[in-house]
């Protein structure tokens, strides 16, 4: 685990002297955005436009922001037309690595590289930062588009619906402001909130993020005993982004992080619902368990030194979900 300063590899666990015990994540700085006719999206520059071919997604299986990005290249039938690249799971002193000798660890399939840092430092040689994924890449101008999965899933969202023909649409206009209500606090206390929890140095600063995650999981379990999805009836991007901590919460978030009060399956209804996700056309594919439960355990020696791999419960996500035969609270 590191990071680059101007340009050169730092091996550097995350500071969080200089705040208290709390893991604070930093922002991403590629912020450009494929759009439908090439001009410029929300922030950053234009000219990224929905070509067939163009673009290589560069993921990692355990890692859930990445996972976002896999989901939505599933729905959105992009898969034909965006190649992808899986690292590792084992993020150790060089960070992410594109070493195959795992199952489902592609290597560096564009590129041919050894090293994460050396796609960053190839769009920008004296780029200073963490080195994350996902990091959608430009073949066409030699950078990289955006290293940032929320606003990656909304551009495949819609960007390439004339090129796919799906126009399925999981963030619509109508509802960006209740989506944007429920982002907000499960990004905060669920999707972080478990890397709050799990990295906290400090007893107040685990303390502060276990409280809210578990409070959070009581609001979404009542709220979906009520009704199917989290806005409602209609599936968005909400839930996809809530999906990929779920799906991870069992055999990771629960031992490894800490996150212990409750597991998953103890909650009738998110159990139920995240199974309905997991079996949506396309999804399964997208989960690596293998790569999940490997990349924490083995990754993060602060919190588990001696790198041993858990046993882990059994966990049924085929189980027949049984959502469409509800009955109303
Ligand atoms: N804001 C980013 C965060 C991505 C992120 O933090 N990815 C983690 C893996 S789960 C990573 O690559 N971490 C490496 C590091 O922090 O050095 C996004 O959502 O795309």
């Amino acid at each position: 685990m590191g990071l680059l300063i101007d340009g050169v590899w730092h091996d550097k666990w995350y500071d969080t002297k200089s705040s208290g015990g709390k893991f604070e994540r930093s922002a991403a700085q590629f912020r450009n955005w494929v759009t439908e006719d090439g001009g410029a999206g929300p922030t950053g520059t234009g000219g990224f436009t929905p070509d067939s071919g163009r673009y290589h997604l560069y993921v990692s299986f355990a890692c859930p922001w990445a996972h976002r990005t896999l989901i939505f290249r599933e729905l959105k039938d992009l898969s034909d037309h965006i190649a992808v690249s899986v690292v590792h799971p084992d993020m150790l002193d060089k960070g992410w690595t594109f070493k195959t000798d795992d199952r489902g660890a592609t290597g560096d399939t564009l590129h041919g590289q050894d090293y994460a840092h050396q796609i960053y430092t190839r769009a920008a040689p004296e780029y200073s930062g963490r080195v994350t994924v996902p990091i959608l890449w430009d073949t066409w101008t030699n950078t990289i588009v955006s290293n940032e999965s929320s606003e990656i899933i909304r551009m495949f969202n819609s960007a390439f619906d004339r090129l796919t023909g799906n126009c399925d649409d999981y963030w619509p206009a109508a509802m960006r402001d209740e989506i944007e209500q429920v982002n907000e606090r499960i990004y905060d206390t669920v999707n972080n909130g478990v890397y709050k929890a799990g990295f906290a140095t400090t007893q107040s600063a685990y303390d502060e993020a276990v409280g809210p995650l578990f409070d959070s999981l009581d609001w979404l379990e009542e709220r979906l005993s009520r009704q199917r999805y989290l806005l409602g009836d209609r599936i968005t991007e909400a839930d996809w982004r809530l999906f990929t901590t779920l799906v991870r919460f069992d055999s990771v978030y629960h031992l490894h992080f800490k996150c212990n009060r409750a597991r998953l399956i103890d909650f009738p209804n998110l159990w139920g619902y995240a199974r309905e996700l997991f079996h949506w056309p396309g999804v399964a594919r997208t989960v690596n368990m293998a790569h999940i439960v490997r990349h924490y355990h083995y990754s993060h020696d602060s919190i588990n030194p001696h790198r041993i791999i858990p046993i882990n419960p059994v966990i049924d996500w085929h189980e027949p979900h049984r959502r469409d035969q509800r009955t109303a609270a």
